[in-house]
């Protein structure tokens, strides 16, 4: 396989499906799904996606890249791997969907949108990372990171989503994720569609959904700015010591309220430009709409992913609060 981007972009299947280096073999699964396995034993097995939202080049070229670098040998293996881009449909467009947003379809709750690509994409990503996780031996750790990128700027400009759990999100995972450099980590308190959250119930993987920057076209990314989470995914990929974490402790922040947009006279009172992480004081008035409107509740709140554009019924932005850096197990 030449470059398995520009394959899945062409929409082509690649005339070679399968094939091996010293170190590894790997297969092609079908549109955007590529497996990767070492030829000498393994404990983990990662699934890394990317392009779940088209329009979300960065991770979708970092990923890329090391997928060529293990194709020719220049990266060691000791993980199985599964890489998988999301929505290749949407990618083509540069659309972060073309009918519905499938990182809101996971779980099952495809059947709840009207039948589309999107629909069928979640369900077969389901079903590949469900038979992925499958093939493993049950003591082998499961791992799934799913790489985003944000739509507008942030105060703090790499970040993670930790998906709602009951049981602890353990320390090789807060590891992994501390020494990628991230600027913070936000921990939801709820189920929700999101991919990161369907391998974490479904599948009992360690999962987060990883924000790199801002959304640009592709071919438009400085990619010199995901430089750390390069380096400590290439370390979990390679089964080296993760590399020390440069720079800010990690900030820790949990959902305090989920802004769900129920009718099209939502309105959020906020400029256009405000970045995601921007502070705002108690009591001050965020949004309304018809019987219901939003004032920060808390001395302090922070914004994330304000977005009055969704669907009726969807999510149009997170509020959250600090919590000290220790509070996760
Ligand atoms: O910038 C935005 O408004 C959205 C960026 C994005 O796609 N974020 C993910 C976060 C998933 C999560 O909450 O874990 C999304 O909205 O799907
Ligand atoms: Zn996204």
């Amino acid at each position: 396989m030449n470059d398995f981007l520009a394959l899945t972009l062409s929409g082509e299947a690649p005339t070679v499906t399968r094939g091996e280096n010293d170190s590894l073999r790997w297969r092609w699964l079908g549109e955007g799904l590529v497996e990767l396995t070492p030829k000498a034993a393994w404990r983990q097995s990662l699934a890394l996606s990317a392009g779940v939202h088209g329009n979300e080049t960065a991770p979708i070229e970092l990923l890329n890249n090391v997928l060529n670098d293990l194709l020719a040998g220049r990266q060691p293996l000791a993980v199985r791997l599964l890489l998988a881009l999301g929505n290749p449909a949407a990618m083509r467009l540069g659309k972060r969907y073309l009918h519905s947003d499938m990182n809101r379809m996971f779980g099952g709750r495809h059947q709840q949108f009207a039948v589309s690509g999107e629909t069928m994409r979640a369900q077969q990503l389901e079903q590949a990372l469900t038979a992925f996780f499958a093939a493993d031996a049950p003591q082998v750790e499961r791992y799934h990171y799913d790489l985003h990128t944000a739509i507008r700027e942030s105060k703090l400009p790499r970040f993670g989503l930790l998906p709602y759990q009951q049981r602890p999100y353990g320390r090789p995972l807060l590891a992994c994720l501390a020494a990628a450099g991230l600027d913070a980590l936000v921990v939801h308190q709820a189920p929700g569609g999101t991919f990161s959250h369907f391998s974490s119930e479904h599948l009992q993987a360690a999962s987060c959904t990883l924000e790199l920057g801002k959304a640009w076209p592709f071919g438009h990314n400085d990619l010199n700015q995901f430089v750390a989470i390069d380096r400590a995914l290439r370390s979990q990929l390679s089964g080296a010591p993760l590399p020390p974490r440069d720079g800010e402790p990690l900030r820790l922040f949990r959902v305090a309220c989920s802004l769900i947009k129920h009718s099209e006279a939502f309105r959020l009172h906020l400029a256009g430009d405000t970045a995601n992480f921007t502070r705002f004081e108690r009591g001050t008035l965020l949004c309304e709409q018809p019987g219901e409107s939003y004032r920060v509740r808390h001395d302090s709140e922070w914004i994330l992913f304000p977005n009055p554009g969704v669907a009726p019924g969807l999510r149009a932005g997170l509020m959250l609060i600090e919590i000290a850096p220790d509070s996760l197990r």
